[in-house]
C-alpha cells in the first residue's frame, strides 16, 4: 500500500499541487502513519470479528439450550450498551483525526528547524521557534487532554457495563438448580457460556475507542485518496486553463520544398499564443503574451520582482495553470510522432500530443528534452554521483557493488529503473564523466574533500554557489535541448556566471534566463522585458527586442 500511495503520490506532480495550494495537511505523515494503522487495525479488527463469530455460533446454542430468556436479556442489554457507548463517545473521531493532524503538525514544525537550521542560527530565531514549536505542542496536548476526558467517561461506563452484569447469570439459574431442574456444573456452564456472547455482542462497546481511533485514520487516508484520485487543477470550478502540446519536428521539416538545405536553418523549440497569466486570485500578472524561441535565440527575461517572471517559467513547465492561451514545444528528437492537431503553428512538418490526458511516458520525453533549474537549488538525498545524475538517471547505491546478487527485497520496492526515455537521454555518464564535469563547471577541487560515493547532507556542506554550478554540471551531462534558468546564477560571481553561459552555449543547449543582472545580456540574443500589470488598465504589459550586442556592460575580466 505504502508502494502505491507513493506511486500516485509523485505521479502527474500531485504532490507539487497538493503543497503549493495547501489542499490537504501531512500527506507524509498519512502515507507512513495512517497506512501502518490502517493496515495493522484492519487485520486485527478482522481477526477479531472472526473469532467473535466461531464464538458466537459455538456458546449460543448451549446458552439457549439452557435457558432461553436469558439469552434475549443478553441482546438486549449489549444492544443498549452499544447505542449508550455510541452516544458517549461520538465525540471520539474528531478528536482522534484532530489528534492525527496536531501531532503530524508538530513533527513538521520540528523538522522545519532541522532543514533551516542555518538560517535560525542566523538569525539567532530560537526563541521564536521555541514560541512556536510550544504553540503547536500545546494545540496537540489540548486536543489529547479532551481525548482523554472523553476516552474516560466511556470507561467508566465500559466498566460498569462489563461487571454490573456478571451476577445475572448465577441469580437466573440458581433456583433452577435448587429446584433439581438442572445439575450444578450447568451453573458454571451458563455464566461461562453467557460472559463469551456478552463479550462478542459487546464488540463495539469494548472496542468502541480502537474502533473511532480506526475511523479517524480511515478519514484520513479517504480524503487523501479522493486528492489523489481526482484532478487537482482547479477546484471543480470551469475557468480556462492553458493548453499545452508537443509537436514532434521530423529531421525533413527543415528542409526546403526541394528537399535541398537551406542556408540559414533556424528550428523552432518553443512557441507561446496569445498566454495571459493570472494569479489563484485572477489578478492578471501577463496579458496576451506570444513569441517563439527558435534554436541559439537564446532569451532573457526580465523585468520588476512580482511582475510573474517566475510564473512564466511555471507555466512553461507545467506547473501553474491559471490563465489562458496555448504554450507549443517543438522536440526535435522524439522518435514516434503522433498526428499534429494544432495548425498553422509551424510552417515545417510536425506532430503533437496535448496534455489534456497527460500519459507517464509523454512527461518523460518532454522531461529529457526541456529541462528547467528553479531559483532554489534542490540537492537530492543522496551521494555526489547521485546529485549529479539527478534527474536523468537513477543510482541505486546498493546496486553498484552487489548488482549481480539478489537482494533479497520484494519486487514492489525495488527501485523503479528510469525507462520511459531512454530514446531520447543520452547514455549514462562514467565515473571520468562525472570528474570532467565537476573540472568543467569548475567545481573539481571539491572531490579532494569528498569523493563521488560519499553521503553528506549537501545543501548544508555546499556553499549556494557551487550547489547553482553543480546544478550546470546536471545539465550539462542531461543535454535536453531547451533549458530554462530561474536566476540560476543569482549567487554566482559575474566571472563563474560568464563561464557557465559559454559552457552551455557551446554544449548546444538553448536557454531562457530570468535574471535582473546587466551582465546577463551579454549572453543572450532577445530580452523579453515583462512590467507590472496596471490593474486599470489592463494593458498589454510586455515588450520583446533584440539586444545590441555593441552595447558594452562593463563585464568582468575573466
Ligand atoms: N501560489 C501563489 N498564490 C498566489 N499568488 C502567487 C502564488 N505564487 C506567486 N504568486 C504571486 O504572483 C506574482 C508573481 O510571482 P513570481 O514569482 O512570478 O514573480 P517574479 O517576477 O518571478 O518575482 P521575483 O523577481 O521577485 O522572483 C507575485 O505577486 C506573487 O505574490
Amino acid at each position: 500500500m505504502t508502494s502505491y500511495y507513493m506511486d500516485r503520490y509523485l505521479k502527474n506532480r500531485t504532490f507539487y499541487k497538493i503543497q503549493s495550494q495547501s489542499i490537504i495537511d501531512n500527506p507524509d505523515q498519512r502515507i507512513v502513519d495512517d497506512l501502518s494503522s490502517f493496515t495493522g487495525t484492519a487485520l486485527a479488527f478482522s481477526l477479531t470479528l472472526f473469532n467473535a463469530t466461531v464464538d458466537l455460533i459455538s456458546f449460543s446454542n448451549i446458552l439457549y439450550g439452557i435457558y432461553p430468556p436469558l439469552f434475549i436479556v443478553l441482546l438486549a442489554y449489549s444492544l443498549g450498551g452499544t447505542a449508550i457507548s455510541v452516544f458517549l463517545g461520538r465525540g471520539l473521531v474528531t478528536l482522534n483525526f484532530l489528534q492525527e493532524k496536531k501531532e503530524a503538525d508538530f513533527r513538521y514544525g520540528l523538522v522545519r528547524v532541522r532543514e533551516n537550521a542555518e538560517s535560525i542560527a542566523f538569525y539567532g530565531g530560537e526563541e521564536n521557534e521555541m514560541q512556536l514549536l510550544l504553540q503547536r505542542f500545546r494545540s496537540a496536548f489540548e486536543n489529547l487532554s479532551k481525548l482523554l476526558i472523553s476516552s474516560r467517561n466511556l470507561e467508566f461506563f465500559t466498566s460498569g457495563y462489563r461487571y454490573l452484569i456478571q451476577i445475572l447469570p448465577a441469580a437466573v439459574v440458581a433456583p433452577m438448580y435448587f429446584s433439581g431442574k438442572i445439575e450444578f456444573g450447568v451453573i458454571n456452564q451458563s455464566v461461562s457460556a453467557f460472559n463469551h456472547i456478552l463479550g462478542d455482542f459487546s464488540l463495539i462497546v469494548y472496542q468502541f475507542q480502537a474502533i473511532s481511533a480506526f475511523s479517524a485514520v480511515i478519514d484520513r487516508l479517504g480524503e487523501f485518496d479522493d486528492v489523489l484520485s481526482s484532478d487537482t487543477r482547479n477546484d471543480g470550478e470551469s475557468m480556462e486553463e492553458i493548453e499545452r502540446e508537443y509537436c514532434s519536428t521530423n529531421s525533413f521539416s527543415a528542409l526546403n520544398s526541394n528537399g535541398s538545405m537551406p542556408l540559414a536553418v533556424s528550428v523552432k523549440l518553443l512557441s507561446i499564443e496569445h498566454l495571459t497569466l493570472l494569479t489563484p486570485s485572477k489578478a492578471t500578472l501577463i496579458k496576451d503574451l506570444s513569441l517563439e524561441i527558435c534554436e541559439k535565440e537564446n532569451l532573457l527575461v526580465t523585468g520588476p520582482s512580482g511582475s510573474g517572471k517566475t510564473s512564466l517559467l511555471r507555466a512553461i513547465a507545467g506547473l501553474w495553470n491559471f490563465g489562458r492561451g496555448t504554450i507549443t514545444f517543438y522536440n526535435k528528437n522524439a522518435r514516434s510522432p503522433e498526428p499534429c492537431v494544432s495548425t498553422g503553428m509551424d510552417s515545417g512538418e510536425v506532430t503533437s500530443v496535448s496534455e489534456t490526458n497527460p500519459d507517464h511516458n509523454r512527461h518523460r520525453e518532454r522531461n529529457s528534452s526541456v529541462l528547467f533549474l528553479p531559483q532554489k537549488p534542490y540537492m537530492v538525498l543522496g551521494n555526489l554521483r547521485q546529485q549529479l545524475l539527478y534527474p536523468t538517471w537513477s543510482e541505486d547505491p546498493t546496486s553498484v557493488s552487489d548488482s549481480n546478487k539478489p537482494t533479497g527485497s520484494l519486487p514492489f520496492l525495488m527501485p523503479e529503473p528510469i525507462k520511459a526515455h531512454t530514446d531520447t537521454r543520452p547514455l549514462k555518464p562514467t565515473t571520468n564523466d562525472l570528474t570532467q564535469v565537476l573540472e568543467d563547471v569548475r567545481l573539481g577541487y571539491i572531490l579532494s574533500r569528498f569523493d563521488l560515493d560519499s553521503t553528506h547532507e549537501w545543501s548544508s556542506v555546499l556553499s549556494l554557489g557551487e550547489q547553482q554550478r553543480l546544478a550546470f554540471a546536471r545539465l550539462l551531462l542531461s543535454k535536453p535541448y531547451l533549458v530554462l534558468l530561474d536566476e540560476s546564477t543569482s549567487a554566482l560571481d559575474e566571472a563563474n556566471e560568464a563561464h557557465l553561459y559559454k559552457l552551455i552555449e557551446s554544449a548546444g543547449i538553448t536557454y531562457v534566463s530570468i535574471g535582473h543582472r546587466r551582465t546577463l545580456y551579454e549572453y543572450h540574443k532577445k530580452v523579453l522585458h515583462i512590467s507590472t500589470m496596471d490593474p486599470t488598465t489592463l494593458k498589454r504589459n510586455w515588450n520583446i527586442e533584440p539586444i545590441n550586442k555593441d552595447f558594452t556592460y562593463n563585464l568582468p575580466k575573466q
